[in-house]
């Protein structure tokens, strides 16, 4: 097979003396500073004869008219062309190995030469790999896969591709995706980006691409990884707000000896006077310059900077979403940024040649003093009027014959599209933007830094994270202007965020949102575990936890939408019980475990504070709904109870319930009581209403703690966790849940344990993906089956697509969650709970 591949002669290639720098021309686009155009034959253009490649290549070899594949181009290249483009490069034809091909020293050389990275010291060379059932070793020097099959004996080595072919699994043309690292079975892409690293021949690449995940912190994390990894190699690379494009080694990369002097350097900062721009020190006025980010202009850039390219697509994705993720990155990067420099894009120069036009940022426009400001061919008037058009509040700067324009707001769509058509321009064809100087990249760079140091992921190798969710972490501590002191991410840890704890210096109402004070009771029964499953069904046959009975509460005794649920469990004989819950857990009745939180009251409370100041307000308001909602699960217990004529057991004649925070658990040492008297003392059981069943243990998971030294811990989605204090961790209708006996720290996991497994799917991915099918039919009979206790109990459900959403396969792995908090002593297994039976709703909407 044959590929383009182009030998690019700027001065930044080769890399090592008379090596020719081979890339891809999607690879040379980028290089050249063209890379948001992604259309590589519309960008390179023919050096001579002044068409698109695509135009030159469509009038030599019609067939490629449907794409570069291989043997077009051979039969392009046999002609025996040479295509030097405005980069001085030319077109060569590559062959590509045979798969064993550890000898084609031609292969290995290109590779090397152009691709190899130097890896971090603490980088690992090589990693074990599996694709089926084959294993093998893959080289991150060679990125050759030596395969270790019977037929091959580990003495063949081929590309990864190859490797994948080998092993029967062409077709999925994803080689990231199909081989494995064979070490925890994940897909070789997430090892690889774990670590920052590229493999060859990788195009610019979103790393994430939803406008969402475009957010500030995203953004400079991306940053600092390919800075980082690049080993000063890698001076700038590009954000772009619908995401950050990764660059591979070698491209971007200024040579040392380019940068200006330090004087240079210096008198471009030299603060601006009043009432107007600097004087120019070194103005190249008028100079012809038509390199887009080129050497020539990153040479103006300080050694040592990281150069930010903001890219706003216009045209090509909705540009209110573009102009909002160029804010938000200007934003984050505020104060860093010298100047910023608005122009069209390569595909639009031949319809403009507007060549340069330079836009400041604020009081920093006299960084622009150094820079060019050419001239356009079509007159600048005309570029000024639609820079003006596009952006109204672009201030234009007349200073002698050159011209600095202000950014202060970009316009969305709308504006765009007039202004194209006044233009006459096809407003696809059109994209502005923007990219300036970071000044200040190391206090940039530090304070990631000291965003990544007060978050903490309590991961695992067994359990999975979501790294969006771990992003929003990262963001919740960035927005927060240093108000947050300390995050800790559980390994439940799902997008939101989550299966969180947040320190913070001030309430912060949005981060238990409206669910305020939610949580899971445990319920001591007198079911016997051993009433058969029908008997169970019928009694549940009547239930109605979806509406109230209070006149005054319409909310009290309601179990919500969403996840929440009321489930029978019993004790798993086959698990151990600790010591400390032996003498609570009578093993012949079955549990009542109940998930809700404070229902319409939270939402109103939240509505009423979430934009406002009343923090105390707010706090007091919450406290009396973290009380509410523990009282709120109880009556649910005692409605679920009374379907099954059952009462409540005595209360335990063990150690007395004990106020502590939300949690009535019976079971604190004085050690823990110590702990515990950092939470706010709310008496929960002598609250109840007489007769409701015995609480055993009730965790509010959703709630915001005022801690001795005046600061707030959030818990979303975190349970409590003290020396000896229980918990619960539910999994899902269909698979255990835990009671832990936790052993919190302040230091190391705020005083908290997972919440629950954590969801694996979205609510929309889970309709998606999940077939309703078996269960489907089960929630319609309401009735299942005898029970199977791996698959679940009955589950009373009249919503098909709750049915999906809160299927079991929705969430994480139980059992994984429990063995990493176990492995990091955060706690034991005190029992493991089996289902029989889970009341969700009888609405047949999802809602709450
Ligand atoms: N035992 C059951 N556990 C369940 C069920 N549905 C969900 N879950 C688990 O509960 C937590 C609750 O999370 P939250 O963020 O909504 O408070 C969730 O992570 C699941 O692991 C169920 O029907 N039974
Ligand atoms: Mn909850």
């Amino acid at each position: 097979m044959s590929l383009f591949q182009i030998t690019c002669r700027c001065s930044d290639c080769p890399p090592e003396a008379g090596a020719a720098c081979w890339m891809s021309p999607a690879c040379f686009e980028a290089h050249s500073g063209a890379q948001v155009c992604h259309k590589w034959k519309l960008s390179l253009f023919h050096a001579t004869e002044g068409c698109n490649m695509g135009q030159w290549l469509r009038d030599r070899a019609p067939a490629l008219r449907k794409g570069s594949d291989g043997t077009s181009c051979k039969a392009l290249f046999e002609s025996g062309e040479k295509i030097p483009d405005e980069h001085n490069a030319s077109y060569r034809e590559m062959t590509r190995p045979s798969r064993n091909h550890t000898n084609s020293s031609n292969f290995a050389y290109e590779n090397q030469a152009l691709y190899e990275r130097p890896l971090l010291e603490n980088q690992p060379q090589e990693v074990h790999v599996m694709c089926r059932c084959f294993a093998g070793v893959l080289s991150l020097l060679t990125w050759q896969v030596t395969c270790s099959c019977e037929s091959c004996g580990g003495n063949v080595s081929m590309t990864p591709q190859g490797f994948e072919s080998h092993c029967g699994a062409t077709l999925s043309k994803k080689w990231k995706h199909s081989i494995k690292c064979a070490a925890d079975g994940r897909t070789i892409e997430s090892w690889l980006v774990a670590r920052g690293i590229t493999p060859p021949g990788t195009r610019m690449k979103h790393v994430d691409s939803s406008p969402s995940h475009a957010s500030p912190v995203h953004l400079l994390q991306n940053m600092k990884k390919s800075v980082e990894h690049s080993l000063g190699m890698v001076k700038s690379f590009q954000l772009c707000p619908r995401g950050v494009f990764q660059v591979p080694k070698g491209l971007w990369q200024i040579p040392q000896q380019k940068w200006p002097s330090k004087d240079h350097i210096e008198t471009a900062m030299t603060p601006r006077k009043e009432g107007g721009i600097q004087k120019p020190k070194n103005p190249k006025q008028g100079q012809d310059s038509t390199t887009v980010g080129s050497d020539k202009k990153r040479s103006k850039w300080k050694a040592g900077h990281v150069m930010c390219l903001i890219s706003s697509l216009f045209g090509r994705e909705s540009s209110q979403d573009a102009a909002r993720g160029l804010m938000q990155a200007l934003n984050a990067l505020d104060g860093s940024f010298t100047h910023l420099q608005a122009q069209p894009t390569p595909s639009s120069w031949n319809v403009l040649h507007p060549k340069q036009y330079k836009v400041g940022h604020g009081e920093l426009a006299e960084e622009l003093d150094l820079l060019e400001v050419p001239t356009s061919p079509r007159g600048p008037g005309n570029l000024e009027a639609k820079l003006s058009e596009i952006m109204p509040r672009v201030e234009v700067i007349h200073n002698g014959d050159r011209r600095v324009a202000v950014v202060s707001e970009l316009r969305a769509e709308d504006a765009i599209r007039a202004a194209c058509n006044k233009f006459r321009l096809n407003h696809k064809n059109f994209d502005i933007y923007f990219y300036g100087v970071v000044k200040q990249s190391d206090d940039l760079l530090e304070d990631c830094s000291s965003v990544w140091s007060r978050v903490e992921i309590l991961d695992g190798q067994d359990v999975w994270i979501d790294p969006e969710a771990v992003d929003q972490v990262h963001n919740t501590v960035s927005n927060a202007n240093g108000d947050i002191l300390k995050a800790v991410g559980l390994p439940d840890l799902h997008q939101g965020p989550t299966g969180v704890a947040i320190l913070a210096r001030h309430p912060m109402p949005k981060l238990p949102g409206c669910d305020i004070g939610c949580g899971m009771a445990l319920f001591l029964t007198n079911i016997p575990s051993s009433m058969s499953r029908d008997r169970v069904a019928r009694c549940m046959a009547r239930m109605d936890l979806d509406s109230g009975e209070d006149p005054h509460d319409p909310h009290f005794g309601t179990i919500g939408g969403g996840n929440h649920f009321a489930e029978l469990l019993i004790i798993d004989p086959q698990t151990p019980m600790s010591e400390e819950l032996q003498p609570l857990l009578p093993p012949d009745t079955a549990l009542l475990l109940v998930h809700s939180g404070s229902r319409g009251h939270g939402s109103r409370v939240y509505q009423k504070h979430v934009g406002g100041h009343d923090l105390p307000g707010y706090m007091t308001e919450h406290k009396e709904l973290v009380v509410w909602a523990a009282k709120n699960r109880a009556e649910i217990a005692r409605r679920f109870l009374t379907q099954f004529s059952a009462t409540y057991i005595e209360p335990s004649p063990l150690v007395p319930n004990m106020d502590v925070g939300v949690a009535t658990t019976a079971l604190l040492s004085s050690q823990s009581q110590e702990a515990c008297s950092h939470s706010d003392k709310v008496i929960v059981k002598n609250e109840f209403k007489p007769g409701a069943p015995e609480t055993l243990v009730d965790i509010a998971h959703n709630w915001i703690q005022e801690m001795p030294d005046g600061t707030y811990l959030h818990r979303k989605g975190a349970a409590p966790s003290f020396k000896g204090s229980l918990s619960l961790l539910p999994g899902s209708r269909a698979t255990a849940s835990y009671v832990l006996v936790c052993d919190g720290e302040m230091e190391r996991d705020l005083c908290s344990v997972a919440h629950g497994a954590g969801r694996r799917l979205s609510r929309a991915d889970a309709r998606k993906h999940l077939q309703a099918g078996s269960t489907a039919s089960a929630a319609r009979d309401r009735v299942s089956a005898p029970v199977d206790l791996t698959r679940g109990g009955t589950v009373i459900c009249e919503s098909k697509e709750l049915l999906l959403e809160e299927a079991p396969h929705a969430y994480k792995d139980v059992e994984a969650v429990v063995s990493c908090m176990v492995k990091r002593s955060m706690c034991r297994v005190g029992a493991r709970l089996l289902p029989i039976a889970t009341y969700k709703t009888r609405r047949t909407t999802s809602g709450s």
